[in-house]
């Protein structure tokens, strides 16, 4: 493991590493806060996925959650969005495609599938591999995420139920397969049989018989993408008939932005930590 930087902060550690990845084929950047407590017994961890155009380094440094998780005792492992490197094919005029929108999933078609393995990579490569250098409590997982990230939270957990025990998203694009900003990159890296994007698309797991115990939502009513790109509504409706609970927050005035994230962060830290024990 490749150690880029380590900073004490709220008496514990913030890091940036990187190592090198099978899934993906290329280096993989991430960054681990570990609270105090760590030092003394394995802690929970918290997975937070970012959105489209980010890297581990938006919620690091703009999302304020080290004061909090620090308070908590939760390890927070924020992965990339994508898989990167001069080798890696991107649309580099398209912020919804290629490098920095992995969109969390496994692609299929050429030539994205020989890297962009962002499923695979981040619900068992990097655990694996993070957890084998930081007193992790694995038996203790929650996974939240933003946007594209809160798409990657729900649709893990909804695959992972067994796995983690919470999960949480702020903005969340809830049906990608049928959203604006997210049905073309499906296409280019699932094929075009829309049934092969079903597994990566929260509502439509839902309807298929997914299961997870309830989910806790934040959404600003400003958002520019409420109406194409997230429509938290579609899970609410997804939901209604089944036994999965939801909490959803709709916050007038709020954006799609860090300023958002940030303000909401220690009510996702608390709802996680509560779960998690
Ligand atoms: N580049 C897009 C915006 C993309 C965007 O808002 N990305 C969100 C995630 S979907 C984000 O977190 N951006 C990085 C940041 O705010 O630090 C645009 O110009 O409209």
């Amino acid at each position: 493991m490749k150690v880029l930087s380590q900073n004490t902060a709220f008496g514990g550690m913030q890091g940036v590493f990187a190592h090198d990845s099978e899934a993906c084929k290329c280096e993989m950047t991430f960054a681990v806060f570990v609270p105090p407590q760590a030092i003394h017994e394995p802690r929970p961890v918290l997975w937070y996925l970012s959105g489209l155009t980010c890297s581990h380094a938006n919620v690091m440094e703009k999302g304020e959650y080290r004061r909090m998780a620090a308070e908590l005792g939760l390890i927070v492992v924020c992965p990339d969005t994508s898989p990167r490197g001069n080798d890696v094919p991107d649309e580099i005029t398209n912020w919804q495609m290629g490098k920095g929108a992995g969109f969390y999933l496994d692609a299929t078609e050429a030539p994205w599938a020989e890297h962009y393995q962002m499923y695979s990579y981040v619900t068992e490569e990097l655990p694996n591999f993070v957890s084998q250098h930081f007193r992790m409590d694995m038996a203790r997982q929650g996974i939240f995420g933003h946007s594209m990230g809160g798409h990657g939270a729900m649709t893990i957990a909804l695959k992972n139920p067994e796995r983690f025990r919470s999960c949480s998203a702020f903005a969340p694009i809830v049906e990608p397969s049928t959203a604006d900003w997210s049905a073309p990159a499906f296409e280019k890296y699932l094929g075009a049989d829309r049934a092969a994007w079903r597994q990566y698309d929260a509502c439509a797991l839902v309807a298929d018989g997914a299961r997870f115990p309830e989910f806790f939502i934040d959404q600003g009513k400003a958002d520019g993408f409420l109406e194409n790109g997230l429509r938290p509504w579609l899970f609410e409706a997804a939901v209604k008939d089944t036994d999965i609970g939801l909490t959803l927050r709709m916050h007038e005035r709020y954006d799609h932005s860090y300023y958002f994230i940030s303000t909401f962060m220690d009510d996702h830290l608390k709802w996680h930590a509560e779960r998690l024990g």
